[in-house]
C-alpha cells in the first residue's frame, strides 16, 4: 500500500486479520504461546531485535514455548505498559532502508507486559514460576551498577539499598532486587533458576550481569549467592542493531502509509546482528541459530569489535557532531570531517586492540558502520547518542585509550573525543545556545567542565570516571590541545586541523 491510506485500523488481536491485508502479521496462533521468557526493560531495541528473532522463529513454527513477557520498571515505563495493554502487546516493527522504503511488520512473540510499580506482586511470581526460563535484560549500562573504576558492584545507590532491607511483604524496586528475590523463592522451592540473558551494549555482558548480581545477592545472603554463582547461567552476547528513538512522526508515517494505527511502533536499521554464547541452564533455550543468531563459545572478539568501533565511534560523532551544529547522526557521519576522524579513530586507534577474527574483513566493517550511520532515514539523534555518556565512555571508549598507551600507540582521535565531550558539558553551544545533557552523574560533570576555566584538566581528576588517566601524558597532551582548540576555532576547525 503506498499511497496514503485513509483507513486506519488499530492494532489489537482482534483486528489482526484486517492489519494482516496492510502489512506482515504473525503466522502463528498467538493464544497457543506459552510463557518462557520475562524480558526487563522493554525499550525500543528489545521490541527491534530480541523480540524480533523470537516472533521470526515462531513464524517458523518453533519457539512456541519462549512466549515474552516484557516488564517495566521505571516509573517512565508507564506509557509503555499503557500503549501494551490497549493493543494485546502487538507493535510494529518498521525497517528503514537508506532508499527511503519502509518495511513494516508486525511482531507478535510478546504476549503480556507488566508495569512493576503497579504490578511487582505479580513480576515476582512470574519470576519464580518455572516456566520462567530466561530472564534477559536491557536495562541500559547503568542498571548494572558497576563502578566505573574498580569494576565491582556500586552499591552506594538508593534502589540497591531500599532492595537489600525489605520488610516483609515489600517489594523491590530495582532489577537486581526482582531477581535476586525470585531467584532466592525458586532456590527455597527446590526450583531450578532461569538464565540471565543480558543484551545490554556491555563488554562480557554477561560476566559482568554474574558478578553484580552475585555480589548484590551476597549483600544479602551468602549462601543465596554461592547457589546464583553455581547454578544461574549468564551467557555473554553482542548484540546490534541501531534503534532510534520512535517519534511521533514515525506513527504518523506508519498510519498514513500502511493503515495500522499503533500507538507505539519500533523504527530501526535494516542490519541486525546477535552473537551468543550457548551457555543456558539445562542447555534450555530457544533455537535462536534457525534465524542467523550466531551462536558461538566465546564472543569476546565479537562484542570487543562492535563496541570499540560502533558505539565508541557513536560517542566520537555525538559531541563534535552537535558542537558542529547537526542535530542527527547521519548529518553528522556525512560531513567529509568527521568522516575522516571517525575512519582515522577506527584505523589508528580501536582497531590495532582487536583481534583478528577469521573471515571478518574489518576495513569492510568499518565502511559498512560509515554507511550505517549515514542511512538518512534513521533519523538517530545526537541527543539520543550524548545521552549517559558517563556510561559510555569509560566502557567504550577508555579502554581503547588505556590499552593504546600501554602499548605505546598515540591516542589524538580519542583524546579529542574526550575533549569534545568536557566542552559539551560546559552545556552552551558554539552559537551560545543551551546543550540539555542528560546524565546521571550530571552535576558532577557540569561541575567539572565548568572548573576548566581555572584547571584545564579539572574534567580529568574524576577518578570515578577516568582512574588515573589525568596523569598520563600521552593522554592529557591532545586532550589539553583539543580542548584549548575547540575553545579558540570550534569544532569544525578543530577537526580540520586534527585530520589533516
Ligand atoms: N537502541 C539501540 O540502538 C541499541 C542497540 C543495541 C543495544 N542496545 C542496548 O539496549 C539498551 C536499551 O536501549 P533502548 O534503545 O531499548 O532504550 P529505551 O530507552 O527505548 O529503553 C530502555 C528501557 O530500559 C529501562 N531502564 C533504563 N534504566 C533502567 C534501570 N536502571 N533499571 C531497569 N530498567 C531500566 C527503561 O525504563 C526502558 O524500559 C541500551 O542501553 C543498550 O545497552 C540498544
Ligand atoms: O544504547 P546505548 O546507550 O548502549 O548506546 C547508544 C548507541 O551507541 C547504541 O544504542 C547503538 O545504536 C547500538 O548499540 C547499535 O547496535
Amino acid at each position: 500500500m503506498s499511497a496514503a491510506t485513509t483507513a486506519r485500523t488499530p492494532l489489537r488481536q482482534d483486528t489482526l486479520a484486517q492489519v494482516g491485508e496492510r502489512v506482515p502479521v504473525p503466522t502463528y496462533d498467538r493464544g497457543a504461546l506459552r510463557h518462557g521468557i520475562a524480558h526487563l526493560g522493554v525499550g525500543g531495541f528489545h521490541r527491534a531485535h530480541q523480540a524480533m528473532y523470537l516472533d521470526e522463529l515462531m513464524n517458523r513454527g518453533e519457539a512456541l514455548d519462549w512466549a515474552i513477557t516484557g516488564v517495566g520498571l521505571m516509573p517512565g515505563d508507564a506509557r509503555m505498559a499503557e500503549a501494551m495493554a490497549a493493543q494485546d502487546c502487538l507493535y510494529t516493527v518498521v525497517v528503514k532502508h537508506p532508499d527511503g522504503s519502509r518495511e513494516p511488520r508486525v511482531v507478535g512473540s510478546m504476549v503480556d507486559y507488566l508495569f512493576a510499580p503497579e504490578r511487582g506482586a505479580e513480576v515476582l511470581d512470574l519470576l519464580a514460576d518455572p516456566a520462567t526460563r530466561i530472564v534477559s535484560l536491557t536495562v541500559t549500562e547503568g542498571g548494572y551498577h558497576v563502578h566505573q573504576v574498580t569494576g565491582e558492584l556500586d552499591a552506594d545507590d538508593d534502589g540497591l539499598r531500599h532492595d537489600l532491607a525489605l520488610a516483609d511483604g515489600e517489594l523491590p524496586v530495582t532489577a537486581f532486587g526482582y531477581v535476586v528475590e525470585a531467584l532466592a523463592r525458586r532456590r527455597a522451592a527446590g526450583t531450578a533458576p532461569f538464565t540471565v540473558m543480558s543484551c545490554d551494549n556491555i563488554q562480557g555482558n554477561g560476566h559482568v550481569a554474574s558478578r553484580m548480581l552475585t555480589a548484590f545477592a551476597r549483600l544479602r545472603d551468602p549462601a543465596l549467592a554461592d547457589w546464583i554463582a553455581a547454578e544461574v547461567r549468564f551467557p555473554n552476547s553482542m548484540v546490534d542493531r541501531i534503534t532510534p528513538v520512535t517519534t511521533p512522526e514515525d506513527r504518523e508515517d506508519l498510519a498514513a502509509h500502511s493503515g495500522v494505527a499503533d500507538a507505539w511502533p519500533v523504527v530501526c536499521e535494516p542490519f541486525t546482528q546477535w552473537v551468543l554464547e550457548d551457555d543456558f541452564v539445562g542447555g534450555d533455550r530457544p533455537a535462536l541459530e534457525d534465524v542467523d543468531v550466531q551462536v558461538v563459545p566465546d564472543v569476546t572478539p565479537y562484542e570487543l569489535m562492535k563496541l570499540r568501533l560502533l558505539n565508541a565511534g557513536h560517542q566520537a560523532l555525538a559531541y563534535l557532531g552537535v558542537l558542529a551544529g547537526y542535530t542527527y547522526a547521519h548529518e553528522a557521519a556525512a560531513d567529509p570531517l568527521l568522516e575522516r576522524y571517525l575512519l582515522g579513530y577506527m584505523e589508528q586507534e580501536a582497531s590495532p586492540t582487536l583481534a583478528p577474527l577469521p573471515g571478518l574483513d574489518l576495513d569492510a566493517y568499518r565502511h559498512r558502520l560509515i554507511e550505517r550511520f549515514a542511512n538518512p532515514e534513521i533519523r538517530d539523534t545526537l541527543a539520543r547518542l550524548c545521552a549517559e555518556s558517563s556510561d559510555r565512555i569509560p566502557k567504550w571508549l577508555l579502554p581503547v585509550v588505556r590499552e593504546r598507551l600501554a602499548a605505546g600507540g598515540e591516542v589524538r582521535h580519542a583524546a579529542l573525543t574526550v575533549a569534545a565531550w568536557s566542552r559539551y558539558a560546559e552545556a552552551v553551544d558554539e552559537q551560545g545556545q543551551p546543550i540539555e545533557v542528560v546524565d546521571r552523574r550530571r552535576d558532577a560533570v557540569l561541575a567539572r567542565a565548568r572548573a576548566q576555566a581555572e584547571d584545564p584538566l579539572a574534567f580529568l581528576r574524576d577518578p570515578d570516571l577516568f582512574g588515573d588517566l589525568v596523569d598520563e601524558p600521552g593522554f592529557t597532551g591532545p586532550y589539553l590541545e583539543a580542548r584549548a582548540l575547540l575553545h579558540q576555532v570550534g569544532a569544525k576547525e578543530t577537526l580540520r586541523r586534527w585530520v589533516g
